[in-house]
């Protein structure tokens, strides 16, 4: 066994998201998201019945919840706000109510020595704002901008560590163009404009930010790394087209305050002229990249493919029951990359994890799982090995603290260390749990 030791204040955590875990999304005043319009309608849900009306009804089990981190050894949990319990309406009226279980969540973290991270936006528009456009009206950079300042003015100092989004891509390509995800929109023309109006909510929230706030704030996207299949200039360029839609056009604006030449090529007609102003506002300066790394893609030229670019299935490798290729290196690689790309901002993985198949009771109170602990074994490596390589990497927050809500694909797909029984709420610490305990107390990866 060889050990990598990481940095003395490298953070360990998990992370979750509010409507896959928390249940009860209209109580004490709360206002509906588009995930409650999109998971109740059978049309659109594709794991049909699978709603977040329970989930792991961590809105009524959080403090326990908060125990079994701390018993883990957890120093760290990246949760997310849902907007419609804080703002109902989305903007104006402040809910008391909901905004007092974040309170308590976070009191509850920093009363066990775990620090919060606080992602603003996990998906879940409240329907109020879905109604007057959402993302595709241009009023929402400020409507995100003000529900910022309520949590910042309530929790900046206990939380010191904010997210304003998290992975405007799956947003928009989800949500907007394939309809996959709420708000279920399939439409090339409106794709753009909710990606570029949600770079203007960061922008417009960072900036809020600034005006009182005493800490961290930064963007999280989820990267793929691409890795054209063959030299030949097909999948070269295809390789450039996967890359610059997945995982420049967010980066790029933020960091750069452009978008990549390649995007007018693949949206075509259906990319506005940018007014010039709003790279501005966008390009807020932040203070951490989240890097979510779940997979990378094998890119070929394959006009059966959107941009012209197909995946080349890996038949050989380890996949995840979300059939995603397990590939480490991919870790090491796309930490090195945003350096080269976009300097030398810290980073922290804000997202890693997998999905294996593990049985939907714990036996005798143990669940083996092997794979995942073989996953996160080899990507907690892959960390330090791009830390060894020059990578300011200061944190990992596993995917996930719990068995959840998988968007779409409902309760079937567990992510989490600990096993969620969803008949009886029963919480399981799996071997991963015990796995990351022990890389926790060591601050080293060994393999
Ligand atoms: C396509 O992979 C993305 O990076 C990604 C994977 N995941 C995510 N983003 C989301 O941030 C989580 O809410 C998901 O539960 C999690 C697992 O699917």
């Amino acid at each position: 066994m060889t050990q990598t030791p990481f940095p003395d204040d490298f953070l360990w955590g998990c992370a979750t998201a509010a409507y896959q875990i928390e249940g009860s999304p209209l109580a004490d005043g709360a206002g509906a998201s588009i995930w409650q319009r999109f998971s109740h309608d059978p049309r659109l849900m594709a794991a049909k019945g699978d709603t977040g009306d329970v989930a792991c009804d961590h809105y009524n089990r959080m403090a326990d919840d908060v125990a079994l981190m701390k018993e883990l050894g957890l120093q760290a949990y990246r949760f997310s706000v849902a907007w419609g319990r804080v703002l109902p309406e989305g903007t104006g009226r402040v809910n008391q109510a909901g905004l007092g279980f974040y309170e308590r969540l976070v009191d509850t973290l920093l009363a066990n020595d775990i620090e919060p991270l606080c992602t603003l936006y996990h998906w879940d528009m409240p329907v109020a704002l879905d109604d007057r456009g959402g993302w595709l009206n241009r009023d929402s950079a400020d409507w995100f901008a003000d529900y910022g300042r309520v949590l910042f003015d309530r929790l900046d100092g206990r939380v010191k560590k904010w997210v304003t989004l998290n992975e405007p891509w799956v947003v928009t390509d989800g949500g907007y163009l394939h309809g996959a995800l709420a708000p279920g929109h399939r439409n090339m023309f409106e794709a753009p404009i909710a990606s570029h109006n949600l770079m203007r909510a960061h922008g417009a929230a960072v900036k809020a930010y600034r005006e009182t706030g005493k800490h961290e704030i930064g963007l999280v996207v989820n990267l793929e790394p691409k890795y054209a299949a063959s030299d030949s200039p097909e999948d070269q360029a295809a390789q450039r087209r996967a890359e610059a839609y997945m995982n420049r056009q967010y980066l790029e604006p933020a960091i750069h305050g452009r978008y990549p030449p390649e995007l007018k090529e693949i949206f075509g007609e259906a990319w506005p002229d940018w007014p010039a102003e709003d790279f501005a506002l966008i390009q807020q300066p932040i203070d951490f990249i989240g890097v979510n790394y779940y997979t990378r893609n094998v890119t070929r030229a394959d006009d059966s493919w959107p941009l012209n670019a197909g995946p080349v299935p890996q038949t050989q490798a380890t996949h995840t029951t979300t059939g995603w290729e397990v590939f480490p290196q991919g870790l090491t690689d796309v930490l090195l990359w945003v350096k080269e790309n976009y300097g030398d901002l810290p980073l922290y993985i804000t997202e890693n994890g997998a999905a294996f198949y593990d049985p939907p009771n714990a036996e005798g109170g143990r669940v083996d799982d092997p794979l995942r602990v073989d996953y996160l074994r080899k990507h907690i490596a892959a960390i330090g090995s791009a830390i060894e390589q020059g990578a300011d990497v200061r944190g990992y927050m596993l995917w996930s603290f719990l068995d959840n809500l998988e968007w779409s694909l409902g309760y079937s797909k567990r992510f989490g260390i600990v096993h969620v029984n969803f008949e009886t709420q029963a919480r399981t610490p799996k071997n991963s749990a015990r796995l990351y305990s022990q890389v926790i107390a060591t601050n080293a990866a060994t393999l």
